[in-house]
């Protein structure tokens, strides 16, 4: 079966949740915007001052008069640097905070994605939200944002205070600058895919090169010096194009931006000296609108200098966002179940929009032993699973003591209910972490007892027996089937749903872990998937499934005598034996 891809985040879902993210931290955010608001402030002083100074110089006032406004430049120039630095601190910081969160969200978002989720993603997916795009958004959400944020305010700012010296000369800024959005909308929908192309063709004449190194003597005894040369040359002409084409990119990117900055400044200089000579407006004013502009170019610069990585975390946000749709919904309160009965009552439940399982019902009673038999395929697993809490029947529902079996939150699930698979995992800690996941609160005494009951002697050889770290000590399939069937003691469940819990081992392995596995099915209710249909007959019942259905219903003795579907499958079954 092929990964199927995760969803990604619609742009409206994004917005909002970008908003969720602001509003998560909004007195520190308010600061970043009021302090970077008093920091480009101040940036304008500077200018607005050398305007006054060409003034006075132009009233003829003396050098007195001239100094106090110098010094008011440099008190200007020290506030901005100031203020600028605390605006920056407490940008950082927010940055930083908020990136914390959203891992903190993403990790809770995984905890809660359905089983079925992650099986159908598969772990490239997942493993490629989890670390490279978050890993992008939050360097983005610590040092890009900060950064991008406080020129957009500082740019803003520029940009009223000129309208508030001059609206006739803010309006010719804006027409002169309006080149610079249109250009990078024109050159953000080119690049990506001009800078992919790129690195694809720089990746592949590497290999070519390499591949061709490595097998010397090979392209030499056999040859193949001119092959090899044309498949060299062909990789070489792709990447010349793909590197021709990103460079016209910038080509016109960059000298459009400069050149309209330029132009902007020009223009507010020729204009405003116009106004001026029809006494509109004074010198200082030309000369302070004109280093406004001048002024603009640095939030210009470090907007450009970032838009291509915020692009590219916009589309990283989405992706870890669109996690959000997949995760299970926290259940605030679930009933308590009253006993350990389980009941599955009318359930349907589709993979994809067919339905594998029909208005399954069936009622376990507590220490019932069932075993589920049926052809490949009819829905043996599927109802196991959801038996264990796993998935949720698309309609109908399974409870125990009735409560619904999957709004249990895990560690009141796996009290009641446990599956036990082929597939268990041991993780490369030591041999006591390794158990108590399945009991925190377990002693050491318990641990021991549990791998005892297992049969795990093997544990006593290892070299600093529980503390013995297993990254160091890979075990075996059977000693890993130890560990888990362990666990199931230590959590001790009152149900088990078993799924070809030893079909994986060697008859050897298998019939010792068969033993540990009566051991840990004792006094509790079973329901086995059971593919040798010797483990069904000792069974107290047996509940036959068809594409999805249960067909029949009852003990070994009865189905047998009913000779229907179960009769013919033990007669197969036996004639294979
Ligand atoms: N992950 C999945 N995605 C899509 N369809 C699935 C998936 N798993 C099972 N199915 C389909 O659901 C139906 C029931 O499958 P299920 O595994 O429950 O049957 P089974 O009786 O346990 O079979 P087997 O004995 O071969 O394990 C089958 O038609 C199967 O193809």
């Amino acid at each position: 079966m092929t990964a199927q891809s995760l969803p990604i985040a619609e742009p409206a879902d994004v917005r909002r949740a970008a908003g969720r993210l602001v509003r998560a931290d909004r007195v520190a955010f308010a600061a970043v915007v009021v302090t970077s608001c008093a920091a480009a402030a101040a940036g304008l002083l500077a200018p607005w001052l050398v305007g006054q100074i060409v003034n006075e110089v132009q009233a003829g006032s003396g050098v007195a008069a001239i100094d106090r406004w110098g010094l008011l430049v440099v008190v200007a120039a020290v506030a901005q640097f100031a203020i600028g630095y605390v605006a920056r601190y407490l940008g950082y910081r927010f940055g930083e905070r908020t990136s914390a969160r959203l891992r903190e969200q993403l990790t809770d978002r995984l905890m809660r994605l359905p089983a079925r989720t992650v099986e159908r993603a598969g772990a490239g997916d997942l493993t490629a939200r989890a670390t490279t795009d978050a890993g992008l958004v939050a360097f983005v959400l610590r040092d890009a944002a900060p950064e991008v944020l406080f020129a957009l305010i500082q740019a803003l700012i520029i940009l009223i205070a000129v309208f508030l010296l001059s609206p006739l000369l803010g309006l010719v800024s804006v027409v002169a600058l309006l080149a610079i959005p249109l250009v990078l909308r024109w050159y953000l929908r080119r690049a990506r895919p001009a800078y992919l192309a790129e690195s694809a063709a720089n990746a592949e004449v590497a290999d070519v090169l390499a591949t061709t190194a490595a097998g010397a003597r090979t392209v030499e005894a056999l040859g193949l010096q001119q092959r090899r040369n044309d498949a060299c040359t062909d990789a070489v002409s792709v990447a010349r194009t793909a590197m021709l084409k990103t460079l016209r990119l910038r080509t016109v990117f960059f000298p459009t931006v400069d050149t309209s900055s330029a132009l902007a400044v020009g223009a507010v200089f020729c204009v405003g000296g116009l106004l001026h000579l029809d006494q509109v407006i004074s010198l200082g004013t030309v000369v302070a609108a004109t280093l406004y502009l001048r002024q603009l170019s640095s939030p210009i610069d470090t907007i450009l200098l970032w838009v291509e990585t915020l692009q590219s975390s916009l589309a990283s946000f989405a992706r870890v966002e669109g996690l959000a749709s997949q995760t299970r919904p926290v259940i605030a309160e679930t009933a308590t179940p009253v006993d350990e009965r389980i009941v599955v009552a009318d359930v349907c439940y589709a993979y994809d929009d067919t339905d594998v399982l029909h208005g399954v019902s069936l009622d376990v009673e507590p220490g019932e032993q069932l075993a589920v038999v049926g052809a490949s395929g009819a829905g043996k697993t599927t109802l196991g699973r959801l038996i264990a809490g796993i998935d949720r029947p698309r309609e109908g529902s399974v409870t125990v003591g009735g409560a619904v079996i999957a709004d249990l939150p895990p560690e009141r699930l796996r009290e009641h209910v446990l599956l036990v698979t082929q597939e268990h995992h041991v993780f490369a800690d030591p041999l006591r972490d390794n158990l108590a996941i399945a009991a925190p609160d377990a002693s050491d005494d318990d641990l021991r007892a549990a791998l005892r009951v297992v049969g795990a002697d093997w544990v006593d050889e290892l070299p600093d027996t529980l503390d013995t770290d297993l990254a160091d000590h890979p075990l075996s399939g059977a000693q890993a089937q130890h560990i888990a069937l362990a666990r199931v003691l230590l959590a001790n469940p009152h149900t088990l749903v078993l799924d070809e819990a030893t079909a994986l081992l060697d008859p050897n392995a298998a019939r010792h872990t068969e033993r540990a596995l009566a051991a840990t099915v004792k006094g509790r209710t079973v329901i086995a998937v059971a593919h040798r249909l010797h483990t069904a007959r000792d069974a107290d019942r047996i509940a036959v499934m068809d594409d999805g259905r249960i067909t029949e219903l009852g003990s070994h003795q009865e189905l047998s005598e009913a000779d229907g579907a179960y009769a013919a499958l033990w007669r197969t079954w036996q004639g294979g034996q």
